[in-house]
């Protein structure tokens, strides 16, 4: 199922869920681990084929979310094993490996030795981590990802940064992420995005005390839904003007394709303010994009891109009910002006397209 405004937890809303959940409301962490650990499971049950499962844990909750994850399909008669990879082991993954032991799931030290294939299950960090990775964990992403079996990550792939979806190391590179109650940024901003798969939302019963600074995360469904319909033979001129400001030297694509986007969306006329090289290609746009140099060409007024953009002349983007930047070459200062009564969108530049027209940006949700 997708949702519409899916809203996003940071590292830190995650972890003050957490505490708020177990602390204050006293929800038992061993429940939610093992809600956790079913939602997994489940996954991993539909992922796995014939091959057996092998969990990698880390020394946190969520190694303790794999070794419980090995136990539960270890009682559905699934060929599961649980890989210590660290010494240390928080209380909760004390419990969970105590539990195992007892009931049987063989639990191993270190990485899986030989080369038969099995479904791995990315338990080695969460949440709880921050990047840049440290050993044992290096080796053991490089190790997994050399591996041609299906894997799923448990809450973000391992060497992912879960705020800013940055890699600084080696990253596990998931078919599919199970990410909890709340999917995270850094599971939809590239390069995270297409280390996560697909991005499941399981809920587990952890709830958030504030809900005041929380992250959107756009579903392409929606936006559709805002679009406005257009009336049967209506003129370019009751359908809006888009203003745009882009097209630096080396970069005038980004401007251009924005204008075509627009123009796809509806606008009855797009005006792309740009250098003289991004004019050059302003020029090869569909009808309806028109060319406005900053560079005092079309009476815009104000410097090219790269120096500042000042809009308001008329015949400009100056018009334009809404206005987009686009992120400058070379670091120089982009251009605002767009007025206090009209949209303004920063970086139209789209540098990372989503694949299957933005289907990615869309999350399943398991309940
Ligand atoms: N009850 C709950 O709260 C529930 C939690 N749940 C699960 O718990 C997860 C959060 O668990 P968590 O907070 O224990 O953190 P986790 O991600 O396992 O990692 C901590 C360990 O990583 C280590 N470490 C840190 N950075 C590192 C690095 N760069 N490179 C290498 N190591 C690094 C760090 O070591 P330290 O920095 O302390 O030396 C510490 O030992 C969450 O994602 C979810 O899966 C669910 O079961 C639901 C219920
Ligand atoms: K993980």
């Amino acid at each position: 199922m997708t949702r519409a405004w899916a809203t996003l937890w940071t590292r830190s809303q995650a972890a003050a869920a957490d505490r708020h959940t177990i602390v204050e409301l006293g929800a038992p962490s061993p429940v939610l681990m093992e809600r956790a650990a079913l939602c997994c499971a489940r996954e991993a049950l539909a992922m796995r084929g014939d091959l057996p499962v092998w969990a990698l844990c880390g020394p946190g909750n969520n190694g303790g979310d794999g070794v419980a994850v090995a136990r539960i399909l270890h009682g559905w008669g699934v060929p599961a094993r649980a890989f210590l990879l660290s010494e240390r082991m928080s209380p909760e993954l004390a419990e969970q490996v105590a539990l195992a032991e007892k009931l049987g799931v063989p639990i191993e030290r270190g990485l899986p030795q030989g080369q038969a294939e099995a479904l791995i299950v990315d338990a080695m960090l969460g949440t709880g981590a921050a990047p840049p990775l440290r050993q044992p964990f290096v080796a053991a992403v490089t190790w997994a990802n050399a591996r041609s079996g299906p894997k799923l990550s448990i809450d973000i792939p391992t060497g992912l940064d879960a705020d800013t979806g940055a890699a600084p190391g080696p990253v596990f590179a998931a078919d599919r992420t199970v990410t909890f109650v709340r999917s995270k940024p850094g599971l939809h901003v590239t390069p995270g995005r297409a280390a996560s798969g697909e991005v499941v939302v399981a809920d587990i019963g952890i709830v958030s005390q504030d809900m005041s600074d929380e992250t959107c995360l756009i579903d392409p469904c929606e936006v559709a839904r805002s679009i406005a319909g257009l009336k049967p033979g209506s003129h370019k001129g009751e359908r809006g003007h888009v203003g745009i400001v882009g097209g630096s030297a080396g970069t005038p694509g980004a401007a251009v394709l924005a204008g075509a986007a627009a123009l796809r969306a509806g606008a009855g006329l797009v005006t792309i303010a740009t250098d003289d090289r991004g004019a050059g290609a302003a020029a090869g746009a569909p009808a309806g994009v028109d060319g406005a140099a900053p560079r005092r060409r079309a009476g815009a007024g104000g410097e090219g891109a790269g120096g500042r953009a000042r809009l308001g002349a008329r015949g400009g983007p100056g018009g334009a009910g809404g206005i987009m930047v686009g992120r400058p070459a070379g670091g120089g200062v982009g251009c605002v002006g767009a007025g206090r009564d009209r949209g303004a969108i920063g970086d139209a530049a789209g540098d990372h397209a989503a694949p299957g027209g933005g289907g990615s940006l869309a999350v399943r949700e398991d309940r």
